[in-house]
């Protein structure tokens, strides 16, 4: 509000710069020199007024807008971290490219920019409010006489300025309108460009072990093509659009003089009224060509806006499906009726009826693409596509994929994950990777590193489970968490898993047979159903 109330003072201030521009140049060619010296107080007082009032408005401004986007991005990083909504814009049916683009850059751009353009989109209305009455007042009434009729047209000087002004805006809409599909997508490709290049960066090791450095080459080239291709667009469309404001500039002030006309034939215009009346003009002008000037500003805004709406109505849309989640406090997991589709309808697998009890230990095997993977997405609640229902704690639960995450930070952090890393104490943490056979990790607890890239695939899944082991969950899903290790760490894991979390109902997504060992049924994953075999 205090902005908006400096911007009123502001347009006000000018009005009396009007006002007295008029008087000094009257007096000024009335060769009155001790008047307009008298007059030079009033000025440096208005002048002093007006600039201090710009640097607070723009100080209060820049304050507001980084505000603003702090408050944007937090609620924006809230939808994007709730239900899994950043999972599905991943993997979901309905995606928004590049998301890490739309939370920083996107919501930054739009928080200073729609602030920054409301503001003077405020200002702009209140200065040609303002000045459209002394444009009316002072610019008086053209009368003639057309084919007999004789014509008055109260207030001709900001009619004529109005109506020149919007019909330049209509040229100009037509003009510079593709623009904003333009941006946006060129927003889009340039996203696309960073995410490829962080792709190269996160998977070097792989693609330098593959000598993937010419298709690396020909993806990024590709992406710098798109770049180029509609960069053009951007360049005749913005192009088209400058000539205009050019051209609309520069031959303004014929329209001025054009007005101007009828008071000089009437020997009607003194200096003083002559610089009111350029002065007025000018306020209305510019007020009313606010739209014309920030034309492409606003073009990119409504890109960015476009960009963030639908964003947002992908984060809050819910993934369709009709796999039920019931969350229930103890007990077996129920599954009943379940099939796993994918979004177009095609049958993964029918898992129909499983009763797992409390304690219970189950091996799901079946061939690749059987749909093993799937089916502990649903029981995690990222994947819906199908029918029936599936109950269980899952308040307690663990899910361990074969690809695990390591966020980085001090080893401690990431042995914590999901929990900080005051979780747990020091003894314990240690305790835990001792027990995943990383106990050479031990020393490096504090130490800060990228342990994702650090570690191996095999050390990191032990790490996975030092993490189960801090976390002492009642259920515990693993998907394939054992694939990378040889058999001897493997079975070691499981062993101490059982040792260390007896009462642990297990379920586990395994090609290994001989984990069995570890279970006490077998679930065997087909699209013609399900099979269950007790295991000695
Ligand atoms: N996001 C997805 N969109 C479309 N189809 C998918 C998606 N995820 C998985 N599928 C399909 O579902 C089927 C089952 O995949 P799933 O990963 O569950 O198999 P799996 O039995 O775990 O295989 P593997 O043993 O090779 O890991 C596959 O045909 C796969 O292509």
């Amino acid at each position: 509000m205090g902005i908006i109330g400096l911007s009123f003072l502001d347009v006000q201030v000018a009005v009396w710069f009007g006002k007295w521009d008029q008087t000094f140049f009257d007096t000024m060619f009335a060769y009155k020199v001790a008047a307009c010296i008298a007059l030079i107080p009033i000025y440096v007082v208005m002048m002093g007024l007006s600039a201090g009032m710009r640097v607070i408005q723009q100080y209060m401004t820049q304050v507001l807008s980084m505000r603003w986007r702090l408050w944007n991005t937090r609620v924006y990083l809230r939808k994007y971290l709730s239900d899994n909504a950043y999972y599905h814009l991943e993997h979901g049916e309905n995606r928004a490219d590049n998301p890490d683009q739309r939370i920083a850059d996107d919501l930054a751009q739009m928080s200073v920019w729609t602030l920054r353009l409301g503001l003077d989109a405020i200002q702009a209305v209140t200065t040609f409010l303002s000045f459209a009455v002394v444009l009316w007042t002072i610019g008086g009434t053209l009368s003639f006489v057309w084919h007999g009729w004789h014509i008055v047209i109260p207030g001709y000087m900001f009619f004529g300025t109005t109506i020149s002004i919007l019909l330049i805006s209509l040229v100009l809409e037509k003009a510079g309108g593709p623009l904003v599909s333009a941006n946006y997508r060129q927003q889009h490709y340039d996203a696309d460009l960073r995410a490829a290049l962080l792709d190269v960066r996160r998977n070097s090791e792989q693609i330098a072990f593959y000598g993937g450095e010419g298709a690396e080459h020909f993806r990024l080239s590709e992406c710098l093509h798109r770049i180029a291709t509609n960069w053009r667009s951007v360049l005749a469309y913005t192009w088209r659009a400058n000539t205009v404001v050019e051209l609309y500039t520069g031959g303004i002030n014929i329209v001025l003089w054009a007005l101007l006309i009828p008071k000089l034939l009437a020997h009607a215009l003194t200096f003083g009224l002559y610089s009111r009346i350029n002065s007025a003009f000018m306020n209305v002008r510019r007020s009313l060509q606010w739209f014309i000037e920030n034309y492409t500003d606003l073009a990119t805004l409504r890109s960015i806006l476009q960009r963030l709406s639908e964003f947002e109505r992908v984060v809050t849309g819910r993934p369709e499906g009709g796999i039920v989640r019931t969350p229930v406090e103890q007990g077996q997991i129920e599954i009943r009726d379940l099939v796993l589709d994918r979004a177009d309808g095609s049958r993964i697998a029918t898992v129909g009826d499983l009763t797992i009890p409390s304690g219970a230990r189950l091996m799901i095997a079946g061939a690749s693409g059987a749909g093993k993977s799937t089916l502990l997405r649903a029981l995690a609640g990222l994947w819906a596509c199908g029918a029936g229902s599936v109950s269980f704690n899952m308040r307690d639960a663990m899910f361990l994929p074969q690809r695990s995450y390591v966020p980085t930070g001090t080893l401690r952090q990431a042995l914590s994950y999901p929990a900080t890393s005051d979780r747990y104490e020091l003894d314990a943490c240690e305790a835990a990777l001792e027990a995943s056979n990383l106990g050479a990790l031990v020393s490096k607890l504090d130490h800060d590193a990228a342990w994702g890239d650090v570690l191996s695939p095999g050390e990191q899944q032990r790490l996975a489970f030092a993490r189960v082991f801090l976390a002492r969950p009642a259920t515990l899903f693993l998907d394939e968490a054992t694939s990378a290790l040889d058999e001897e760490n493997e079975a070691l894991l499981y062993t101490r898993l059982l040792a260390l979390l007896p009462e642990v109902t297990l379920i586990s997504v395994a090609h290994h047979s001989g984990l069995k060992r570890f279970h006490d049924h077998e679930a065997i994953l087909s699209t013609q159903g399900m099979t269950i075999q007790v295991l000695s």
